[in-house]
């Protein structure tokens, strides 16, 4: 606004040519001078001068807006704001449509738990056209272990939207919309971020998905919490762009045993480590997010997936809209789907408490696997 050319904020020609005489170009140049100074400068009267600040700063200063005005701009946004649907009714429920554009979510789990399985069907259903609900875009996925199977992702999409899958050239289309990239180390993957707004405006991106966030530092929590967080900048920087591209960003993030360390590093702190271990064997849980608190706070959804009993549960830890609940689920060949759509209400240490108990039954999937 202050750069604004004096010559198009439309002063009297007469006035104006005085400006440009005495090489007042921009706005700024002319409001950093007193009204006496440029009375002095440009060699004009009182009654002229004060006319023409007041024009200038009327021109260049921001205007007021009513608050009914930015409540019908908030509205008019309202479809940056979307979502991107699971398919998994009581999760796409709860979350008011799906997963949001604009912000992290995050999906943390045990190993083998179904973290990657989900990340393939929404990098499917964001590449779908729209007239079959899809974003009808594409897609950067980040596959950090070497986990993406496109074989499975042909699966699932056959099993799921058969009357895509089995057009004719719709396979290849669809999956030539994913963009896969394997990162080799933390500083190949921060090398890359820096430049990724570039690439999700021209390849058309609707989705991000960063899987997993915390192999790119695997072995910085083994010797228990590091001093600095090593993906501090990178946590900012993701957040940023979720905001700044409006779209959904979907993480996923591993699990690790709490150290006692952690739980009480103040002696004030001792009475809710005994706490913690009564829960840990009320709740049969002992892990934690391997990505600690300060990664915690940039998500806005944390959802849970989880073993408890031999049966898996995907958990809405944390949400601004939606209360705690949780869902039984199944992977299958058309991938992860819900067993029932009402969610289970979770209160107290159950919300935020990742459970492994009989993992180890459910994850030995016994079919081919695809690479
Ligand atoms: N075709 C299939 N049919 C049924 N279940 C399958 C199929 N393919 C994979 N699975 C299930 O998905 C599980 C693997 O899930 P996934 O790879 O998403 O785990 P993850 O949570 O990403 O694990 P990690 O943290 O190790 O990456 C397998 O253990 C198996 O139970």
């Amino acid at each position: 606004m202050a750069n604004k050319l004096i010559r198009e904020i439309g002063l009297p020609k007469s006035i104006a040519n005085i400006f440009a005489a005495r090489n007042i170009v921009t706005a700024k140049d002319a409001l950093s001078l007193t009204e006496f100074e440029l009375m002095e400068l440009l060699d004009v009267g009182w009654a002229e001068v004060t006319s023409a600040v007041a024009h200038i700063s009327a021109i260049v200063c921001p205007p007021y807006q009513s608050a009914l005005s930015l409540m019908e701009q908030r509205v008019q946004n309202e479809h940056l704001a979307g979502h991107l649907p699971t398919r998994l009714k009581g999760l796409d429920e709860a979350l008011c449509g799906g997963i949001p554009f604009g912000v992290l979510t995050e999906l943390v789990g045990p190993a083998g738990i179904g973290k990657t399985q989900f990340c393939l069907k929404l990098s499917l259903l964001a590449s779908l056209p729209s007239s079959y609900g899809g974003l009808d875009g594409h897609v950067i996925y980040i596959d950090v272990e070497s986990k993406f199977s496109s074989r499975r992702l042909i699966e699932i999409g056959a099993k799921s939207f058969p009357e895509i899958f089995l057009t004719k050239g719709m396979a290849q289309k669809m999956s030539g919309r994913i963009l896969v990239w394997r990162p080799a180390s933390l500083s190949e993957f921060t090398e890359r971020l820096q430049q990724i707004k570039v690439s999700l405006h021209r390849n058309e991106v609707k989705l991000l998905v960063i899987d997993s966030m915390a192999a790119l530092v695997s072995g910085e929590y083994e010797q228990g919490i590091p001093r600095q967080h090593p993906l501090g900048w990178h946590v900012s920087f993701i957040k940023s762009l979720a905001e700044f591209s409006r779209i959904p960003i979907v993480v996923t993030n591993q699990v690790r045993s709490q150290s006692r360390d952690e739980a009480c590093q103040f002696s004030f702190q001792v009475q809710r480590w005994k706490e913690t271990k009564e829960d840990q064997a009320r709740y049969g849980s002992h892990l934690v997010a391997a990505l600690g608190v300060h990664w915690a706070h940039a998500v806005t959804i944390r959802l849970v997936l989880e073993a408890k009993s031999g049966q898996r549960f995907l958990k809405v830890s944390k949400s601004p809209i939606s209360p705690p609940l949780a869902f039984p689920f199944d992977i299958t060949a058309s991938g992860m789907s819900l067993l029932s759509d009402d969610g289970i209400d979770l209160t107290g240490p159950d919300i935020n408490a990742i459970r492994s108990q009989g993992h180890s039954d459910i994850i030995n999937f016994t079919g081919e696997s695809l690479q």
